[in-house]
């Protein structure tokens, strides 16, 4: 990456990063992280400070991959968005980054070895912009026949039907939304749990994305202890995730295990993929835009 620094804003990032390339990376990646060799990937625990008054946090998440020769940092900060505000609630710079993609093509990865073959109907509680990219990536990767979305508000439902390209069945309330649904999908910024083990399917596979606060939840008591449970970063999930530490659930893998071989993706179990968010999936989505961006710029 020699020259002077590209500075590569969100609109051109979006034209350069395409699941089909991204999620490929993204699985290598999450293996690299899970064998815990240093030379593959080095990254801590998210460091933050918490911004009491904005119900968030600012964090740091850096990452060194030294066999792939790439080092990244994020700086993120994620807030609770006043009301009215166009503003998203998470913002962040990074070297080359999209935070959207790379969570939504992450709980697709999750998806793609956990939920049943057959599965039919996906879910989506929240409809803000992690509920975008996980139903553009969802819908692109599988063949759903049906996509449920629920949110608190019409506005953000009728926001998110006008956003997408496809048909979405609005529901009145999560648990009509979830009930029988073989995917979930929880992109929500709520602090109290929003999806109850009771309307969860059995055999279902839950992408909990939201609640990354050691005392926030998205999921009750039952569904954690009922579930199997993955996460993308077990450290990760025992310091940050509040559906994970107040419920007493146990880890049974990571992500990368699975694509590791060294854990079983039990699909015909109810299963929750707890999503953190992880400084190495900045620096494999930030490598590939930065390739991309440079392929484009020495053919014109
Ligand atoms: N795991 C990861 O890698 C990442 C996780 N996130 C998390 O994903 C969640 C969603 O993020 P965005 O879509 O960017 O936020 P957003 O602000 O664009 O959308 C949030 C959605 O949650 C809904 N919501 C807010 N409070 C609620 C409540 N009490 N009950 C039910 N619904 C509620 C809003 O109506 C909206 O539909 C956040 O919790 C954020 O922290 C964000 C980025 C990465
Ligand atoms: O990984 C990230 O980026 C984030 N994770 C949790 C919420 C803020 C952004």
């Amino acid at each position: 990456m020699a020259g002077p620094p590209a500075v590569i804003w969100k609109r051109e990032v979006e034209g350069l990063l395409r699941y089909r390339e991204l999620v490929p990376r993204l699985e290598e990646a999450l293996g690299k992280f899970s064998s815990r060799d240093p030379a593959e990937v080095i990254q801590p625990v998210r460091t933050t400070v918490p911004l009491q008054k904005h119900h968030g946090f600012i964090g740091l998440m850096p990452t060194y991959m030294e066999n792939k020769g790439v080092l990244c940092t994020k700086f993120v900060c994620f807030y609770k968005r006043e009301d009215g505000s166009n503003l998203p609630s998470t913002q962040a710079t990074v070297v080359l980054l999209d935070p959207e993609m790379r969570t939504a093509a992450v709980s697709a990865i999750s998806a793609k070895l956990l939920m049943c073959p057959e599965a039919e109907v996906l879910a989506i509680l929240g409809t803000g912009a992690q509920a975008l990219s996980h139903y553009n990536v969802f819908t692109e990767m599988f063949s759903f026949k049906e996509v449920r979305v629920w949110s608190r508000t019409g506005e953000g439902s009728e926001r998110f039907c006008r956003s997408v390209s496809g048909p979405v069945t609005v529901c009145v309330s999560a648990e009509e939304a979830v009930r029988g649904a073989d995917v979930i999908v929880t992109v929500t910024r709520c602090t109290e749990p929003v999806l109850f083990g009771q309307w969860v399917k059995p055999g279902a596979h839950v992408a909990a994305v939201g609640a990354c606060r050691p005392n926030w939840r998205e999921l009750d008591d039952v569904l954690m202890k009922e579930a199997v449970v993955y996460a993308d970063s077990r450290e990760g999930a025992l310091t940050e995730s509040g559906d994970v530490i107040l419920s007493g659930a146990e880890v049974f893998a990571e992500l990368g295990d699975v694509i590791n071989g060294t854990k079983p993706a039990l699909r015909e179990k109810t299963t929750v993929f707890k999503s953190l968010g992880m400084g190495v999936e900045d620096a494999v989505s930030a490598q590939l835009v930065f390739d991309q961006w440079e392929a484009k710029s020495c053919k014109s």
